[in-house]
């Protein structure tokens, strides 16, 4: 059986792909088949003739399932900017139908733990009236939410946990990423989004998380499935 997670964040840059890519590394340390899907991307270079982006690399070398980058990031667009924008850019429509195909392509290999990544926030415009929930509420997938913890991420947590919730979904918990070793009133901050939020503190990630904290994440990937 394979366990699936949307995984969101309080914004772009607050560490989806860094707290996915620990995750599926814990996961494949534990003798589990993981794999990322990052369906949409955008900013890429070119790799031997290949669009290549950053997340997509990321997830792909922290998968254990043997899986290609394209089949890990089947729509990827060159500038680093709102998908959506750049995909008109290139005239590409993105439809549900194909974020849905990448999604059953890497569950058909029967993957124990599949985590698929989206882009920016939780309100993602993907273009002509396709909004990144809508493809989230058809496969049904509970949310992960990874909390950039900064100054302004007291709002942006809340307001990402009701949307998630005013669409429906279950919000499976929220991990606090530190996205630097110092912010100042840290633990008052944690406190204060563990009384608020509506679903629980799975993890906390320290800022430069390695080794030690892919080892710490076991029990949790356990707790997942
Ligand atoms: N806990 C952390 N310790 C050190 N660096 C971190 C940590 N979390 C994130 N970063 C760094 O912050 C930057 C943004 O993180 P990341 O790329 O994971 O964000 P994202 O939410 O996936 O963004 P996007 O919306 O572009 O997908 C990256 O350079 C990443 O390595
Ligand atoms: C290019 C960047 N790194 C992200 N992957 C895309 C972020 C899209 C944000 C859209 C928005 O403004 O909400
Ligand atoms: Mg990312």
């Amino acid at each position: 059986m394979t366990t699936s997670y949307f995984i969101t964040g309080t914004d772009t840059e607050v560490g989806k792909t860094f707290v996915s890519s620990l995750l599926l590394k814990a996961a494949a340390a534990a003798g589990l088949q993981s794999v990322g899907y990052k369906p949409v991307s955008a900013g890429c270079e070119l790799v031997d003739g290949e669009m290549s982006n950053e997340d997509a690399r990321s997830l792909h070398a922290a998968s254990s399932l043997p899986v290609s980058l394209s089949e890990v990031n089947p729509i990827a667009l060159m500038p680093p900017i709102a998908p959506h924008i750049a995909a008109a850019q290139v005239d590409h429509t993105i439809t549900s139908e194909a974020l849905i195909a990448g999604f059953t392509h890497l569950q058909d290999k029967q993957p124990d733990f599949l985590l698929m990544e989206g882009a920016g926030g939780w309100r993602l415009p993907l273009g002509n009236d396709l909004w990144m929930p809508d493809v989230v509420k058809t496969l049904k997938l509970d949310v992960i939410v990874v909390v950039g913890m900064r100054l302004g991420c007291l709002n942006h947590a809340m307001l990402t946990c009701e949307a998630i919730q005013h669409d429906g979904l279950n919000i499976r918990g929220w991990i606090a990423n530190q996205l630097s070793p110092d912010m100042p009133v840290y633990q008052e901050n944690l406190a204060t989004l563990k009384a608020a939020m509506p679903a629980p503190l799975l993890a906390e990630i320290p800022y430069g998380a390695g080794d030690d904290t892919v080892a710490a994440l076991h029990s949790l990937v356990h707790e997942l499935r």
